[in-house]
């Protein structure tokens, strides 16, 4: 059941039926909030649809968002998950995305709240789940006016974000609604909050081919698990495109990272002198308690023509 944007939400529960889940907005209508009956919690920002919070019943944050994030839509956020379309970085040599900023412009872009859908059928609190429909298009009020300027193609974009008791899943679509094809990469640039990334091993990526960002010509297949301890930049293709990524900190499982149509994974962290170059990004030593897995559509481009689609997806489950 999809419900249109009406604020408030409020919670509707049918006497025998599990309650629902909450979608509030905020006063200022800049973000969306989603509450399971159980206490789980997402908020996305319209700026972006950048997902700034995640947090369990408990109320532990899953996601790291930098102090001095910008929320006022002047940057894209530090933190949370940013998406990346239609250009991963800046492709200074492929001439449809040339001009555009780093990351392209969805991440900088204002989303519209297309609504909310729940499991109607849900009897059972534990099955409980809500997801969040953000769309954007090249027609869009808040389209960034960079994006009109530099990238004139016809393109709509549908993007999901489902919270379950122990997940959240973010999909976008990608349609190609006019005559002139267009290449285009998609990632979800997800900051994972960890408590010490001293502690932190990331397995799933042995023997699999990357490209180093930091040092390009050290990027021979290492073994499982992977540790951070030093600027980290990473472009992983693994050879299985379901194979899951787990990071555990102190020997925990903590996350597990699975893609759906998605090729790539990003791994990343700036460490020291990189984060102090960040202006916003504070604290100045909050590289220690993230780490960035962004599963993507990166290491080539996807071509679509006139009515083409492309869907990619992340599951993230807490482990
Ligand atoms: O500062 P930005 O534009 O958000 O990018 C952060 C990082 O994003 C990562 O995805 C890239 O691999 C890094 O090279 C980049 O530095």
């Amino acid at each position: 059941m999809v419900e249109r944007a009406n604020k408030p939400k409020t919670l509707v529960s049918t006497p025998g039926f599990a309650p629902q889940a909450t979608v509030t907005f905020s006063e200022d209508n800049s973000r969306v909030r989603a509450e399971l009956p159980t206490g789980e919690s997402v908020e996305v920002l319209l700026h972006g649809a950048t997902v700034i919070s995640w947090k369990d019943a408990a109320g532990d944050e899953k996601l790291w968002l930098s102090d001095a994030a910008k929320l006022d839509g002047s940057k894209a956020v530090r933190g949370g998950i940013p998406l990346v379309f239609p250009v991963f970085g800046t492709a200074p040599d492929h001439e449809q995305t040339k001009t555009l900023p780093q990351h392209g412009f969805a991440r900088t872009s204002r989303w519209e709240f297309l609504g909310k859908s729940t499991s109607e059928d849900s009897f059972s609190l534990s099955s409980a789940s809500v997801k969040l429909d953000f769309g954007l298009s090249s027609a869009a009020a808040g389209l960034d006016p960079l994006a009109r300027e530099r990238w004139p193609y016809a393109f709509n974009l549908i993007y999901s974000v489902t919270l379950t008791r122990d997940s959240l899943s973010t999909g976008l679509v990608v349609t190609n609604d006019g005559e002139k094809p267009f290449d285009c990469q998609v990632l979800f640039h997800t900051y994972l909050r960890v408590k010490d990334i001293n502690e932190v091993a990331i397995a799933g990526l042995a023997s699999t081919p990357y490209v180093d960002k930091v040092s390009p010509a050290a990027s021979a297949p290492h073994d499982d698990p992977l540790a951070i301890a030093a600027e980290t930049d990473r472009v992983y293709t693994p050879a299985s495109a379901s194979a899951a990524v787990t990071v555990s900190e102190s020997g925990e499982p903590k996350f597990r990272i699975t893609r759906d149509n998605l090729s790539d994974v990003v791994v990343w962290n700036p460490w020291t002198d990189k984060a102090a170059g960040m202006a916003d990004f504070e604290p100045k030593d909050g590289f220690r308690q993230m780490l960035c897995i962004e599963p993507g559509s990166v290491s080539g481009w996807q071509v679509l023509e006139q009515g083409d689609a492309f869907e990619g997806a992340q599951t993230i489950t807490l482990a």
